[in-house]
């Protein structure tokens, strides 16, 4: 098999609002998939889906063949959210030993995970005493310990520098070529441009689903966040005809 997602005719009510309404879309194994759209366009909503933290309405949501949130998926799936999930209690590398200790694995899976989000300089520092973007990264050394077979990662680079950011998408890059499938959100269109799909999201529909190259043929211009502006406003003309 080779999706690694495969989202139905997803409906997702938060409150009162229909976040996501028949929402499709099928992601490969081994691949970077840039899930992108405007703030409060359903996102993290579909994040949560896959992961399985969702109460959906209707429609079905099966990840690495099985249904999203099983029993089978628990040790498969890392999850970064956008609030860092670590103890401020403990300092980076027993943050990520922990958790690399909940797998059953060894301190030097944890020792690798810290140094592959460039915090192994800051691996005795307490979490409370780190930056906003250093504790986004200790979480995510923890996301990634155990080698989740698919990484489900909100805003990871945000309040990174471009250096630290670039590095990020390196380390994404190799564990997509490793066989790792990995589904991220962004705001940042040169991060787009590193992935091998992207969904442009829009008020819980989907607008673009496609290459980079193919969105931006699709659209008319070389430039992606023209490209998606355009696609925007193209969908803005359809619903209003
Ligand atoms: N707990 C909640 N209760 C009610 N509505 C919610 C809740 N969480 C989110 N929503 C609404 O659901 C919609 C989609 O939110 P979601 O967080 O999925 O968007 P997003 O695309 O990830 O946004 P951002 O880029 O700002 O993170 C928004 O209109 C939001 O207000």
């Amino acid at each position: 098999m080779s999706e690694a997602i495969e989202v139905r005719d997803l409906v997702v009510r938060r409150g009162k609002k229909t976040v996501l309404d028949g929402f499709s879309c099928v992601i490969p194994r081994g691949s970077v998939t840039g899930l992108l759209g405007p703030s409060g366009s359903g996102k993290t909503t579909l994040m949560r889906a896959v992961v399985g933290v969702q109460i959906v309405a209707s429609g079905t949501v099966t990840v690495l063949g099985h249904p999203a949130g099983s029993t089978p998926l628990r040790r498969r799936i890392g999850y970064l959210t956008q609030a860092p999930s670590v103890y401020a209690d403990l300092t980076v590398a027993e943050n990520a030993r922990y958790f690399a200790s909940l797998y059953g694995l060894k301190a030097a899976a944890a020792d690798e995970a810290v140094e592959a989000v460039g915090l192994t300089a800051a691996r005795g520092q307490l979490v409370a005493n780190l930056s906003g973007g250093q504790r986004s990264r200790a979480s995510l050394a923890c996301a990634i310990v155990s080698r989740p077979e698919l990484l489900v990662l909100d805003e990871p680079t945000v309040g990174q520098d471009p250096v630290l950011r670039d590095e990020l998408w390196d380390h994404f890059r190799r564990l997509a070529a490793d066989g790792a499938t990995v589904l991220v959100s962004s705001h940042v269109m040169d991060e787009a441009n590193r992935c091998d799909r992207l969904l442009l999201i829009r008020e819980g529909a989907l607008i673009a689903d496609d290459t980079p190259a193919g969105v931006k043929a699709a659209a008319g211009v070389d430039d992606l966040d023209q490209a998606f502006l355009n696609l925007i406003r193209r969908q803005e003309e359809e619903v209003a005809a």
